[in-house]
């Protein structure tokens, strides 16, 4: 598997003090290392929807959605979705929030692969998760550009295959 660190810059003190933010942009940015990340986030899995996490997740969730034939579905942050939604809250690595789906996202036994950019706490990706659970869906894998090892996110996903293309 490829080492994509050179292409994820750490930016320390942002969003605020203490906190060292991995930025993935100079990654998108380059056309070979994108696509090959789109790729791999999906190898050797079947599932028949992506879930991306607003905002970042979407620029990862999207592509592998379309690459792989499947639908694409968004879970966004609180407020945003127009039809009837389900909602979970959680705690952030800096702040808390509240992301919803769409109730009627899913159909009955729909196999999902949800996809983020960075695993850190786990919170988000435990909440997304959750409402995918509750929307009648089956969680396959959830695949990561990155984990932030230290923050211990993959135990909160406990018995989910949880994937990631680097870890730190
Ligand atoms: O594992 P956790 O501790 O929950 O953190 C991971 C989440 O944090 C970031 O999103 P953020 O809420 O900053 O939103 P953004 O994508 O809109 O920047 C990242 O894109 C993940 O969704
Ligand atoms: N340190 C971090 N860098 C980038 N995204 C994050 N999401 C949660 N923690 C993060």
């Amino acid at each position: 598997m490829t080492d994509w660190t050179a292409l994820i810059r750490d930016i320390p003190d942002f969003p605020q003090p203490g906190i060292l933010f991995k930025d993935i942009t100079p990654l998108l940015a380059d056309h070979a290392a994108f696509t090959q990340v789109v790729d791999d986030l999906a190898a050797g899995l079947t599932f028949d929807k992506v879930v991306g996490i607003e905002a970042r997740g979407f620029i990862l969730a999207a592509p592998v959605a379309y690459q792989s034939g499947a639908g694409f579905v968004p879970i966004r942050k609180k407020g945003k979705l127009p039809a009837e939604t389900l909602a979970a809250s959680y705690a952030l690595e800096y702040g808390s929030a509240t992301i919803e789906v769409h109730a009627d996202a899913f159909d009955a036994g729909d196999r999902v692969l949800i996809v983020d950019d960075v695993l850190a706490t786990g919170g988000t990706a435990e909440a997304a998760v959750e409402l995918v659970r509750r929307a009648g869906a089956h969680v396959v894998a959830a695949s990561f550009l990155m984990e932030l090892s230290f923050l211990s996110g993959r135990d909160r996903l406990s018995g989910l295959d949880v994937r990631a293309l680097v870890a730190v």
